[in-house]
């Protein structure tokens, strides 16, 4: 393809992710599966620039206003790449795959940026940094005085990170499988199994991913996971399991033995998790939808499980930098919603931990404090949280085995990652420990939706 014919397919995709309230990662996989004729190189240059638009949105939208994506990639190819109106007038011919010639109002548009700087002193700070007006201030009071470079990181490009599957290979088998197609990763952070690829690979088509040596997950995904503390033998429950992601962490931490549940109200994930655990040999996980009957069979199993992880539905601040686009369809009234059925989840999964010594993990990608500190605050309060006490982030941190300092300071009692501190995805993770059940609390969680017995 021609730079040209690039920019016009760049327009074709920024029009469908603007047409859709699907995520962008989803678009923009469809539309190169439907184009099998664009190559490698044509798929990175479109890929990149779209991303690109997506991340500079509120800087391109201060310019042009309600701009159509076509406006939106002239004021790119003005402020970002430095064109002079000629420059454009040469891409912009009509002819063969090019994008049709400049109208009047895009060719008055192109003049006035011409020269001018992406984000002027001007601009409102919201718009510099890419935030909604609405979150701005809630995400200073989250992040504190080191709030502007947590938010700056959070629009850059994420790693590509991957897992060794403990079950079916080390880190050499795994490293020796990947350089059989070139591909040479770095030890990620924190995660004792992580392996950080630099650039962009195919890595579905490499042999260690087909064999299930290795899993794609962000290292902080990857550490949430270990500081679950699952071992072998143990139960466990993984509730909001989604596709798996943290399920196979959990299972090659359990060495497949022990008992592990996958729950999900989404069968559709579920299923998908289940590939991923035929893939990567998992043997221990039974998969439960969270249906009317899934539902009744998980209040039968009160008090049964060593750990229950609840890695909550949640606004996604802390995975920004690889859904540029998620920030612009997050709104106050979808976080209200969030926040109320993460109150609900704890609630709900603190029956199932065993008492004296059994966790609750709660986890998000959050980095708002709504969605996080509140929610443990708020559940500790209710009649359920009562039992639970917080274990301290260093604590939980050394029994995990991590071999880096914990990044919390002593008395913390739970741990905060940022692409900003230590370049994974923005995790929040809370460990609550139930204490012994005593007198009347031994049986106030043993409800059940089994029709009552008649008396003998
Ligand atoms: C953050 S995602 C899970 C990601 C997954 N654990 C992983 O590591 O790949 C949250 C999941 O919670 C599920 N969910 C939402 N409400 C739920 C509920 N009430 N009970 C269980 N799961 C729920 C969603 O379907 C979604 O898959």
């Amino acid at each position: 393809m021609t730079p040209a014919a690039r920019l016009q397919a760049a327009i074709d995709l920024l029009t469908e992710i603007a047409d859709t309230p699907r995520p962008a990662d989803g678009v923009v996989q469809g539309f190169m599966r439907a184009r099998r004729y664009m190559g490698g190189g044509d798929r990175r240059a479109v890929t990149e620039r779209v991303y690109g638009l997506l991340r500079r949105h509120a800087r391109l939208g201060w310019w042009t206003g309600d701009g159509s994506p076509r406006e939106r990639l002239i004021a790119d190819l003005m402020l970002t790449d430095g064109l002079d109106p000629a420059a454009l007038k040469a891409l912009f011919t009509g002819h063969g795959h090019d994008p049709d010639v400049l109208t009047p109002t895009e060719r008055d548009l192109a003049r006035r940026l011409s020269g001018q700087p992406l984000a002027p002193p001007e601009m409102p700070e919201a718009a510099r940094l890419e935030l909604p007006d609405w979150i701005l201030p809630r995400l200073r009071a989250a992040l504190g005085e080191d709030w502007r470079r947590v938010v700056t990181a959070l629009n850059t490009e994420a790693p590509l990170d991957l897992r060794v599957n403990a079950l079916k290979a080390d880190h050499d088998t795994a490293l020796a499988a990947l350089a059989e197609e070139s591909i040479t990763p770095e030890p990620g952070p924190l995660a004792p199994l992580a392996l950080r690829v630099g650039g962009r690979v195919n890595l579905a088509a490499t042999r260690a991913f087909r064999e299930g040596l290795v899993e794609v997950q962000d290292a902080g995904s990857q550490l949430a996971a270990a500081l679950v503390g699952a071992a072998p033998g143990m139960a466990v429950c993984d509730l909001c399991a989604g596709a798996g992601g943290k399920t196979l962490a959990l299972a090659g931490a359990m060495g497949n033995q022990g008992r592990l549940v996958a729950c999900d109200i989404s069968q559709g994930r579920l299923d998908r998790a289940r590939t991923r655990m035929r893939r990567a040999g998992v043997q221990n996980v039974t998969v439960r939808v969270l249906d009317t009957p899934g539902r009744r069979w998980l209040k039968r199993q009160s008090r049964t499980f060593d750990r229950v992880l609840i890695d909550a539905p949640c606004g996604g601040s802390g995975t920004w930098r690889r859904n540029p686009d998620a920030r612009w369809r997050l709104g106050e009234d979808t976080l209200a919603a969030l926040t109320t059925e993460q109150s609900a989840l704890l609630v709900r999964a603190a029956r199932l931990v065993k008492p004296g010594g059994g966790r609750l993990v709660y986890v998000t990608c959050s980095l708002l404090r709504e969605e996080n500190e509140d929610r443990i605050a708020a559940f500790l309060e209710t009649e359920a949280g009562r039992a639970y006490h917080p274990v301290p982030a260093v604590q939980v941190w050394a029994e995990a085995g991590l071999s880096d300092p914990c990044p919390m300071p002593e008395g913390a009692t739970a741990i905060r990652l940022s692409p900003a501190d230590q370049d994974t995805d923005g995790f929040f993770v809370a460990v609550l420990e139930r204490e012994a059940a005593h007198g009347a609390d031994a049986d106030t969680d043993t409800e059940t939706d089994a029709p009552p017995q008649p008396s003998p």
